[in-house]
C-alpha cells in the first residue's frame, strides 16, 4: 500500500494516520489512531483497515518529552506491524509555530528545521515534539519527502490590527506579534461549514476549538479575522494546564516578590495552571465533569465563563455573530460545556436545543435562535494529508 503518513503531535496527544494514495488521495485513512493522555498515563487507540479497534497502554514514564518520544516509537512499531506491504511516499506533520517565516505548508529540510528550532521557546509544549517527529522520520526513512503544515498559517489573513500588540515598534519589528494557532483545525472546520449552516458560513462565524489546548477564531468569508491565541499558545482561553490570558502584572509580581525565574514561570503558565491548577484534581474535562468536588465545578465554570467573554470580543472583531461552532475534544464531546457557554451567550442570540446538544448533533441551535450553532468534529490529519500531497505535487 502506497500511503501518506500524517503525524500530529498535540500537547497531550499524538495523532497519526496513513492515507492511501493511488493516483489520488483516499478520503479516509486506512490506518489511524491516537495516543492520548501524554503527561499522565498515555494510552493508544487505533483503527486498522479492516475496522478492528485496538486499545493498549503505551509503556513509558518520565517527562512529557520522554513520553512523547516513547509514544512516537510505539506508533512506528505499530505502523509496520499492521501494514506489512506499506510504502510511505510522503510524510506530513503538524508544526505548531511557523513564525513570520512560514505562511503556507512547506517542504522540510535541515535548513527549515533549524529555523523552526528557534520557535521552540514560543511553543514549548508542542514544537519540540513536532520537530522530533520530523527528525525521527528523516532517520528511519531518509528518502521520504516531508511537509510541515503550520498552525499559524491560517491566521495570516488577519488584518494588521488583529495581529498587533501595543508594544514599541522596535519590538514588533522583530516579529513579536499575535500569530494564532489551531489553524489546521479551523481550516478543516471552515471548509465543512457551508454543508452544515449554508450561507451563514460566509458571514460572521466564531469557531471554538476546545481541546487540551483551547482557542477561538473569528471568521468572515471563511477566513480568519481574529483569534484568542497570540505570540504563543498560552494567550486567550483557560486550557487543560495553561493559564490563558493573565494580567502581565501578575508575572512581574511573581518575579519580583516570589523570585520566580523564566523556567519557573514557564512551568506555572504552561503546565500547572488551567483546569488542573484551578481544580487541583485533573486537566481532563471528563474527570472534572464527573467529579462532585466544588473545585472541579469552579474550574469548569471558569473555563466556560472565559469562552463566553471571548465570544463577545470575537463577535466585535467579526462584526456580528451568524454562527457559533464547537470543535476539539471538549467542544465535540462535552454537552455540559456547550450548554453553559450557550446560556452565558443568550444575549448574543444564542439558544441551543437540549436534546440535539445531548445527542452531539451537527446542528444544535433551537428553533428561533438568531445564531446557528454547530458541532463539527475536527480533522487536522485530513488537512495535513491534503496539504502534503498538494505541496509535493503527488
Ligand atoms: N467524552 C468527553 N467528554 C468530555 N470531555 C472529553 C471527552 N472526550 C475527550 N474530552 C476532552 O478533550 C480534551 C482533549 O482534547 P483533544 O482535542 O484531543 O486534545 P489535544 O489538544 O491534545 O489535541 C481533554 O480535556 C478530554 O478530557
Ligand atoms: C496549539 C495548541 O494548543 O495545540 P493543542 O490543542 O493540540 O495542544
Ligand atoms: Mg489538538
Amino acid at each position: 500500500m502506497k500511503a501518506v503518513l500524517v503525524l500530529n503531535a498535540g500537547s497531550s496527544s499524538l495523532k497519526f494516520a496513513l492515507y492511501p494514495i493511488n493516483g489520488e488521495l483516499a478520503a479516509e485513512p486506512a490506518f489511524s489512531g491516537q495516543v492520548e493522555g501524554i503527561g499522565a498515563t498515555p494510552e493508544i487507540t487505533l483503527k486498522t483497515a479492516s475496522g478492528t479497534r485496538i486499545h493498549e497502554a503505551v509503556r513509558t514514564s518520565g517527562s512529557q518529552g520522554e513520553q512523547h518520544r516513547d509514544a512516537l516509537n510505539h506508533v512506528f512499531g505499530l505502523l509496520t506491524q499492521h501494514n506489512p506491504d506499506l510504502e510511505i511516499v510522503a510524510a506530513g506533520h503538524r508544526i505548531v509555530h511557523g513564525g513570520d517565516h512560514y505562511s503556507a505548508p512547506t517542504r522540510l529540510d535541515e535548513a527549515v528545521l533549524r529555523t523552526l528550532d528557534t520557535f521552540v521557546p514560543l511553543a514549548p509544549l508542542h514544537q519540540p515534539h513536532n520537530l522530533r517527529a520530523v527528525r525521527a522520520v528523516a532517520t528511519l526513512m531518509p528518502d521520504v519527502p516531508q511537509v510541515g503544515c503550520f498552525d499559524t498559517a491560517f491566521h495570516r489573513t488577519q488584518p494588521a490590527v488583529a495581529q498587533a500588540f501595543a508594544l514599541p515598534r522596535r519590538i514588533s519589528a522583530e516579529g513579536v506579534k499575535r500569530y494564532g494557532f489551531h489553524g489546521l483545525s479551523y481550516d478543516y472546520v471552515a471548509r465543512q461549514l457551508p454543508g452544515i449552516i449554508g450561507e451563514r458560513a460566509q458571514g460572521a462565524v466564531v469557531i471554538a476549538h476546545l481541546g487540551n489546548g483551547a482557542s477561538m477564531c473569528a471568521l468572515r468569508d471563511g477566513r480568519s479575522v481574529a483569534s484568542t491565541m497570540g505570540f504563543t499558545a498560552v494567550e486567550g482561553l483557560m486550557m487543560g494546564t495553561r493559564t490563558g490570558s493573565l494580567d502581565p502584572g501578575v508575572m512581574l509580581y511573581l518575579m519580583e516578590q516570589k523570585g520566580m525565574d523564566a523556567k519557573a514561570l514557564t512551568n506555572l503558565l504552561y503546565k500547572e495552571s488551567g483546569l488542573l491548577g484551578v481544580s487541583g484534581i485533573s486537566q481532563d474535562m471528563r474527570t472534572l465533569l464527573t467529579s462532585d468536588a466544588p473545585e472541579a465545578k469552579e474550574a469548569v465554570d471558569l473555563f466556560c465563563y472565559r469562552i463566553a467573554r471571548e465570544l463577545g470580543s470575537l463577535a466585535a472583531a467579526a462584526g456580528g455573530l451568524d454562527a457559533l461552532v464547537f470543535t476539539g475534544g471538549i467542544g465535540e464531546h462535552a454537552a455540559a460545556v456547550r450548554e453553559k457557554v450557550a446560556a452565558l451567550s443568550a444575549w448574543l442570540g444564542v439558544k441551543i436545543d437540549a436534546i440535539a446538544n445531548a445527542d452531539h448533533a451537527r446542528r444544535i441551535d433551537a428553533t428561533g435562535s438568531q445564531v446557528a450553532v454547530a458541532v463539527v468534529p475536527t480533522n487536522e490529519e485530513r488537512m495535513i494529508a491534503r496539504y502534503t500531497v498538494e505541496t509535493l505535487g503527488l
